[in-house]
């Protein structure tokens, strides 16, 4: 590789080095501004700044005693700077051939006085310099000299705080989403992407919670599709498979928001009702149902396959043991089967729908 890819690599990798601090067009900061009114007062110098060298311009993260925030980098005496390890002091501009014809030299703000250190990253690319100004020639002293170079130590300090910072809420909000899909995937029966029995569980002992210190009560319905076995045995597990897909869309499409509905295991299902009767969650299996006898579940078998499911209901109030519901609510499905299958049974008198069946 010839030294000019060379050059033009390396500057690739500063400028990339540069971008990894996200500095450039980011607004004053008062870290910043201070460290600037430091050296300026330590070098008693007018002009003082916190520049970093872009691919076409300098950009001042800080500046004082001047009226711009960036300068075209033909221009630029730190874009020079730069090049050199350690401090570049320039006395007087007019003497030096490649500042002397410089606009900022000859023109206003007429500077004559430069010295800048380096602000260089941890793996040695130069990215900017701290540099005070005046504007008559001059110098600075040891003290002086020492003084620049140390707080530009601190800009870049400072610098990879705010990076290891950033990094930090990068890894933070990472990691969070990361638990949050876990959570997830804990909370979720695979094949469905309903609750698993669970996180069901979970949402039924707070919601019995909150009726126990007052809210309406819930209604809990228990679903089982019908002779399901059958359906394994007859067009096989893949298809048995599909069908306990397809019913959870059922359940879905006839469920509101804020209900929770859950894959209890197998081909059982449990379905939580906030803020509703025995009654309104006997319309709504009764929905169900009727989707269900009207709509084939796959289509593709040999004869369409319709499926049926029976139902047990139960309320959950202030009163309610959990345990006891669920038991409860079993019976009551485990009375649907007795029945005959195809249909709901609920605990009390039947609501004024005709028959439960
Ligand atoms: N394809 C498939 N089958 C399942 C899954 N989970 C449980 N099963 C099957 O579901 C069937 C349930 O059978 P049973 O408990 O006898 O109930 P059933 O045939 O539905 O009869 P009833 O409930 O009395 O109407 C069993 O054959 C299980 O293997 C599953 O995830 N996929």
């Amino acid at each position: 590789m010839n030294d000019k890819q060379n050059a033009i690599d390396h500057e690739a990798s500063r400028l990339a080095a540069l971008m990894d601090y996200h500095i450039l067009d980011t607004p004053q900061e008062p870290a910043f501004d201070d460290i600037v009114e430091v050296a300026s007062i330590i070098c008693q110098a007018p002009v003082a700044v916190i520049n970093f060298i872009d691919k076409d311009r300098q950009w001042f993260k800080s500046v004082k005693g001047l009226s711009v925030r960036e300068t075209p980098l033909d221009i630029s005496i730190c874009s020079h700077a730069i090049l050199q390890p350690g401090l570049f002091v320039v006395p007087d501009t007019t003497q030096d051939e490649r500042f002397a014809s410089n606009p900022l030299v000859t023109g206003d703000p007429f500077l004559r006085f430069y010295a800048g250190a380096l602000l260089k990253s941890p793996d040695g690319y130069p990215l900017g310099t701290l540099c005070v100004l005046d504007y008559h020639p001059r110098d600075i002293d040891q003290q002086q000299r020492f003084a620049l170079q140390a707080l530009a130590n601190q800009v870049m300090a400072h610098m990879e705080l705010m990076r290891s910072h950033r990094e930090q809420k990068r890894l933070i909000a990472e990691l969070e989403s990361a638990r949050h899909e876990m959570a997830n995937l804990a909370a979720t029966d695979v094949l469905t992407g309903l609750l698993n029995r669970r996180a069901f569980e979970r949402r039924l002992r707070s919601t019995l919670a909150s009726i126990k210190r007052g809210a309406s009560p819930a209604a809990l319905v228990m679903l089982d599709i019908d002779n399901f076995k059958q359906i394994n045995d007859m067009y096989g597990h893949p298809v048995g498979d599909s069908a306990i897909k397809c019913f959870a869309e059922r359940c879905r499409s006839i469920v509101r928001q804020a209900d929770v509905l859950a894959r209890w295991g197998g081909e059982e299902f449990m379905l939580l009702m906030p803020h509703t009767t025995v009654d309104e969650a006997y319309q709504a299996a009764s929905r169900l149902r009727q989707l269900l006898a009207s709509q084939a579940m796959i289509a593709d078998t040999t004869e369409p396959l319709y499926v049926t499911a029976s139902m047990g209901i139960c309320s959950l109030d202030e009163a309610s043991n959990l345990q006891d519901r669920l038991r409860d609510v079993d019976q009551l499905l485990y009375q649907a089967k007795e029945r005959g299958r195809d249909c709901i049974a609920l605990e009390g008198p039947s609501p004024d729908l005709g028959s439960s069946a």
